[in-house]
Parts: C-alpha cells; structure tokens; sequence
C-alpha cells in the first residue's frame, strides 16, 4: 500500500479487477466508492490501473490536464480509428486535432444554424408523416428506434449535406450499422481480432469513405450547384498551418468521425427527452403553450430565431443531459508524475485517469433534489435552481484557445456534459439546434404518455459507448391533429 497512491478498490481477481461492477453501472460504481473512498480512488479495468477523480476539482485535474501530463488519444485511438479511419482525430499528434476541430467549428456557424432549422423541422414532419407506425390516432412505439432514425436522417441532411443525405435511403444506414457494430468498447481491448463485427466495421469503414470521396470529387468537379452550409464544404477547402490542403481521405474520415459522434449522442439523448416526456406529460403540455405564447396559436414553421424564444424548450436539454449525459466516463493516459492538488497523493506514468462530469452533476450538494427530472429548476426563481443558477454567479467563466476558439476551462463547474479544455465538445451548439427543434416540432404533433400511465422510467444500458436507454423502450404516443 503506497501512500502516496490513492486507495484501491478491493477486488478478487487481477486482470479483471472491478471491470464487470464499473461496467454494469458505472454512476453506481462512482458514487459507492466515493461514498467510501472520496474524490479520488483507483481501480482495476481490464488489468489497467485506473484513477478516477470526481467533483469539480476532478473534473478540472483531469480536463484541464497539462499535454505533458495526461493523454487522450493513446487510449481512444484503438476505438475510434478502426472506426473513423486513418490521420484524423485521436490517429495523429493532438497539434493536428486542434486544427481539424478549428475546421469543423468554422462550418457551425449562426448562419449555418439558421439554414438547419428548417431542414431539421422538415425532415421531422416527413418522419412522421410517412412513418407507418405512427399513422393510428393512437399506438405504442419504441421510441429508441424510431430517434436513432430521425437522428441520423437530420443530422446528415443539414451538417453532411444533402447528397449524403439522400444515400442514406439506401446504402448507407446498412453500411452505417456495420460501422457502428465496431463502436463498442469491447474494443478497447479486442480492436485488433479478428472478429465477424470487426471484419464488418473494417468493409463498412473502406466502404463509407469512398462514398464520401466520391461525392468529394464530385463537388469538385461540379462546383457547388445549391448553397449548401454543410461541414463537407469546408473541410474539402481547408489549409492545415504547414500550408498543406487537407487530404481528400481526411475529409472523408472527419465526416465520418463527426457522423458517429452526432448520431450517437444525439439518439441517445432525444430518446432520453422523449421517454421523459412521456414519464411527465404535463410538462409535453407546458412546452406547447410556451411555443402558441411565444409564437402564435397558428404556429408558424419554426425559424433559428424561434428557439431563443422557448426557454423550458431549451431547459429540456440541459435537464436530461444532466441526468442522461451519453459520455459516462472521459478516459486519460498519465504521462509524468501527477501531484493531486490538495492530497499527498501524485499518480504514477503506470495509472489511466478516468473523469466523471456526471458524478458532481448528481451531486445534491450542487443540484438540489438531484435524481428528480425538472427542468424547471434551470429558472433561476425555482426552489431546486442549482447554486450555479440560482446566486446568478455566472461568473466570468476562464476561457482559452487552444487552437479551435476559446472554451470555457469549466474549472470548479459540476456541470460538464460536453466536456471542457483541450478536448472539449465542438458540437454543443449543433447539438442543442438538432434537439431543440425535434423536441419542437414532436410537441406540436404529438401527446406521450407512458403505456401503463405510471411515472416510471426504463433503465441505463450502460454495456455500449454511450449510455442509452435499455430497449426496447415502448411510449403511448397520441396525435394531436
Ligand atoms: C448531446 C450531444 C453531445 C454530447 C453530450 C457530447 C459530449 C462530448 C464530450 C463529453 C466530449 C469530451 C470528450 C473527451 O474529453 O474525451 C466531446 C468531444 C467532442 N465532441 Fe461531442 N458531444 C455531443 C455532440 C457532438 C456533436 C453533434 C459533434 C459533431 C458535430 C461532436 C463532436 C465532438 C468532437 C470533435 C470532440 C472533440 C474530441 C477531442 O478533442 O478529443 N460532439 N463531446
Ligand atoms: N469488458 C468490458 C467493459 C469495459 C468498460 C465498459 C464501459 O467503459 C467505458 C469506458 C469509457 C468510455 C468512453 C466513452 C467515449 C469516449 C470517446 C468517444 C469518442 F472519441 F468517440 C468521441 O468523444 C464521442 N463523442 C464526442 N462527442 N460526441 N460523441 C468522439 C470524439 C471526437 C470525434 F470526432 C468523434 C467522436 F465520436 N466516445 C465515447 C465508454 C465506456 C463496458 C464494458
């Protein structure tokens, strides 16, 4: 027992360690050993050492870690390039994933997000139009399923561009479940077998990316016919620092990349919105008569300009993520010494650091009444306001560059569904536009409610990257025209 270390997790086995208790459910797994232990603690992952450290002073040592001393791509690269492809993201030194995220933050635009909404609104309304399992009055659907197809069809139209969009009809949402089949985190150890899924993901990875060089080429050659403010456009016309244009292939695997993250955050998140409405119907009631108050009892097709408009309609978001946030665990390498502020303890090169936003955003120390669904409590006035909220202290929160437009440090913050420093979220706002205006226009069609008409609510499926709900998930859905 090493004083200097932080105390390890009692477990059985080597190898295994705690792998199957974190694994199964991993906020349990955080909150008992904290409950135990405090903020900082070791345990065994897949024969890894592995240092979590929670709260908002965690969250800082962890996001806000030197380049020197901590590492994310050394353990996300056997993850995510398989997957993504080659050069991009976690398979290149981090100087050059900050120029790439800068690349795709130049496409997020406000004027960019203007075009979305209406595109986003559309491909909903045609969703449900043409969906037969909602043309009842009234039915039972498995809402998981049907946010994963809205997801990807909104998210490809507006940021990949219509082209994209339009192949997703047929080829690529085949190709696109092979991909995601080698998105699983069995792969954080098995990335390299050969294994059926693996062999599918790798066809599917080749597959996609000359799909999307193709539609490359094409726009090249073409010039572009539509002014479309998609992210391929940019990418296909961007200039690394050293004067090199980016590669066609990079292009293609940082669209792939941005697909993944967009559709699996996204679906995960909006089914988590849309069981949640169900499990609370009146707040499905209160939405729609915030939108007729807002914007008229005819309401008009849903503008950018409309969203700022609906503040619960926003608070939906920021309520669910700080509950159902799909990233459950942010995983570091240590690459010198870490002297933990405050503790005598500093982490070895040998330990993984593993940051848990989620923990302090179930902390009833900084979220009243932490496990109830309200997004009331984002309104300053209400009784379960969080502190950050409710003394209006939004302080001036620390900003830097690193290279992508300044973020915020989010240092003492325990709210941090997106992340914060280096590695911090570049799709926050796209995301926030993507599911504000599904939740908009859901509303205006539709009443949930759950099937047995309790407040009940499914459970986490903690087994895959993102967490998600358990499925299938069944809502009553009725229609309001
Ligand atoms: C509700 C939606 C989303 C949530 C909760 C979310 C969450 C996160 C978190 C927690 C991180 C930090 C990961 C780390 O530090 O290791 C992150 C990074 C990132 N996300 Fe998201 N994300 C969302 C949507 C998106 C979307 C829509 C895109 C793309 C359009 C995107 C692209 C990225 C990128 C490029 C990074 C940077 C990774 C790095 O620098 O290492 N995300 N996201
Ligand atoms: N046996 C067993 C056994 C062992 C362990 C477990 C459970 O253990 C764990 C441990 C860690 C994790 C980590 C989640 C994790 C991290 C990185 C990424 C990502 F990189 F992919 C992402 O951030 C994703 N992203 C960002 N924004 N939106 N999406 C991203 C970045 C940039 C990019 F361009 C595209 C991206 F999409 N994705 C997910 C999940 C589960 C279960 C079973």
């Amino acid at each position: 027992k090493n004083p200097n270390e932080p105390p390890m997790v009692f477990h059985w086995f080597p190898f295994i360690g705690s792998t199957v208790t974190y694994g199964m459910d991993p906020p349990r797994f955080f909150k008992e050993n904290r409950d135990k232990f405090g903020d900082t603690f070791t345990f065994i992952l897949l024969g890894k050492k592995t240092t979590v450290a929670v709260g908002p002073a965690g969250n800082d040592f962890i996001l806000n870690g030197k380049l020197k001393d901590v590492n994310a791509e050394e353990i996300y690269t056997v993850l995510t390039t398989p997957v993504f492809g080659k050069d991009v993201v976690y398979d290149c030194p981090n100087a050059k994933l900050m120029e790439q995220k800068k690349f795709m933050k130049i496409a997020l635009t406000t004027e960019a997000f203007r075009s979305y909404v209406p595109i986003i609104a559309g491909e909903v309304q045609s969703y449900f139009k043409k969906n037969a399992d909602f043309k009842p009055k009234t039915g039972i659907i498995d809402i998981p399923k049907k946010m994963a197809e809205i997801t990807i069809f909104t998210a490809s139209h507006a940021l990949q561009g219509s082209a994209v969009r339009s192949r997703f009809d047929e080829t690529l949402a085949a190709l696109y479940h092979d991909l995601d089949m080698g998105f699983t985190p069995i792969n954080f150890m098995l990335h390299w077998a050969p294994l059926p899924w693996n062999r599918k993901r790798d066809y599917a990875q080749r597959t996609v990316a000359s799909i999307y060089m193709d539609i490359i080429k094409d726009r090249r050659a073409n010039g572009d016919a539509h002014e479309e403010h998609d992210m391929m456009k940019h990418l296909m016309n961007s200039t690394y620092k050293n004067g090199t244009p980016v590669p066609d292939h990079e292009v293609a695997h940082m669209m792939i990349a941005l697909l993944m993250a967009g559709q699996h955050s996204s679906s995960s998140t909006s089914s988590w919105i849309m069981l949640r409405l169900a499990q609370n119907p009146e707040i499905m009631e209160e939405l729609l008569q915030e939108q007729i108050n807002a914007l008229g009892a005819d309401l008009p097709p849903l503008q950018y300009e409309d969203l700022a408009k609906l503040p619960l309609n926003q608070a939906i978001i920021k309520e669910t993520l700080r509950i159902h946030a799909p990233i459950h665990s942010i995983m570091r390498a240590v690459k010198q010494p870490m002297p933990v502020p405050g503790t005598k303890y500093v982490i070895p090169p040998s330990h993984v650091l593993l940051a848990a936003p989620g923990v302090s955003a179930s902390d009833p120390q900084y979220f009243p009444n932490p496990d109830a669904w309200d997004p009331h409590r984002w309104e300053a006035d209400s009784p379960n306001a969080p502190s950050i909220v409710r003394n209006g202290a939004v302080e001036e929160e620390e900003k830097i560059d690193y290279g992508y437009g300044l973020v915020s440090k989010g240092a003492g913050s325990p709210y941090l569904p997106f992340g914060a420093g280096r590695h911090r979220c570049i799709g926050e706002q796209f995301a926030n536009v993507q599911l504000q205006t599904i939740v908009a226009e859901t509303v205006r069609a539709f009443k949930f409610s759950n099937v047995d008409g309790s407040r009940n609510l499914i459970g986490t499926d903690y087994a895959s990257l993102f967490s998600r709900p358990l499925e299938p998930a069944k809502i009553r859905y009725e229609r309001r025209d």
